[in-house]
């Protein structure tokens, strides 16, 4: 759906991305990862013309981005950004409402657009759509932008350190409502981040950069296994431990064994969480426990490393 082909940017003489060449195909999430100044969001801005390329070309559908008129291309693609970007003066319904009423839609059609969107993104719309955004949290007020860059149903959404302002706990919270969203939306999603276990959590795709080039690009699995010196060093050893928080334990926990073990795991909990709760109690299983606090199942040692070798074999056989 997105293809940039030896894509090149510079700023004067500074060469910000150098012969960039990617595709991301549709309802994939795709990460750009790496150092500050890499040159990551001025590849994210060249997708949706902030910025016109020096040299190179990118395609949506097939079709180079040059040629479509920037009002078509920017209703098909959603954008958010670290700060936000709500404008303060504006309260949440106005916000949200932006582009749908750029696009002349009805007010009742954009008043449930706007009920369901702030749903959508785990806010009670009566509580929150007449708030300003100096009236949110930096977690509210970020699932506020997202919900603005779903208004117009946007194939394509382009993130720039979305929840790089945000705590850590919320920032897990929305990380996991953002992927549960994304299920089921299936939105083609350009995501940058510098924050490697962000990456490895998130991405369909991670493309690696360093001084504008592209260095990895690949499933997370696979860049984690790069023999690229550079990307080794980036993403450092802890980094095939880090793919663990791909997988929940409500995904991998044994149903049957609804023995309690004195150790517990929430079901949502990803199964680096759980190595680490190991380690910490010094045990080799632990309980799951559903939203209810019922014990629904148990997790052993042997099932993530199971989990680890399936991955770096199934990576070996790819690579023969
Ligand atoms: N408008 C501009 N004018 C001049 N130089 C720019 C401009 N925008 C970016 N650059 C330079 O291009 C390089 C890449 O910047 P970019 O913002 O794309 O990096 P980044 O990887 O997104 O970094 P960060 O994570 O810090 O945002 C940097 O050296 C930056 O200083």
């Amino acid at each position: 759906m997105i293809r940039l082909d030896n894509v090149v940017k510079t700023f004067d003489e500074k060469v910000a991305v150098d012969h960039m060449t990617i595709s991301i195909q549709t309802g994939e999430l795709c990460v750009l990862l790496g150092q500050s100044g890499c040159g990551k969001s001025t590849t994210l801005r060249m997708i949706n013309r902030l910025i016109d390329p020096t040299q190179g070309k990118i395609e949506i559908d097939g079709q180079d981005v040059m040629d479509y008129k920037l009002e078509e291309l920017r209703r098909k693609i959603g954008y958010v950004v670290q700060s936000t970007g709500l404008f303060p003066h504006m309260n949440v319904r106005e916000n949200i409402s932006i582009v749908p009423r750029l696009l002349k839609k009805k007010e009742d059609w954009i008043l449930d657009r706007v009920i369901h969107l702030i749903d959508m993104v785990g806010l009670s719309p009566e509580q929150y759509i007449n708030k300003y955004p100096d009236e949110l949290s930096g977690g509210e007020a970020q699932r506020i932008g997202v919900a603005r860059a779903l208004a117009a149903d946007p194939n394509i959404i382009l993130m720039d350190e979305p929840f790089g302002a945000v705590d850590p706990i919320n920032r897990k919270n929305l990380q996991d409502e953002f992927l549960k969203l994304q299920r089921e939306l299936k939105k083609t999603v350009v995501f940058v981040t510098h924050d490697i276990e962000e990456a490895l959590k998130m991405g369909d795709k991670i493309a690696i950069m360093s001084k504008g080039k592209l260095e990895a690009f690949g499933a997370p699995e696979e860049v984690v296994l790069s023999d690229n010196p550079f990307v080794q060093t980036f993403l450092g050893q802890e980094a095939t431990l880090k793919v663990l928080t791909r997988y929940t334990a409500a995904a991998y926990m044994t149903q049957a064994d609804r023995t309690d073990y004195h150790a517990y795991a929430s079901h949502s909990d990803d199964l680096k969480d759980i190595l680490g709760l190991m380690l910490k109690e010094n045990v080799t299983t632990v309980s799951v426990v559903d939203e209810t606090g019922a014990i629904a199942g148990s997790i052993d040692f042997s099932t993530i490393s199971q989990v680890m070798e399936r991955r770096n074999n199934e990576q070996n056989s790819h690579g023969s």
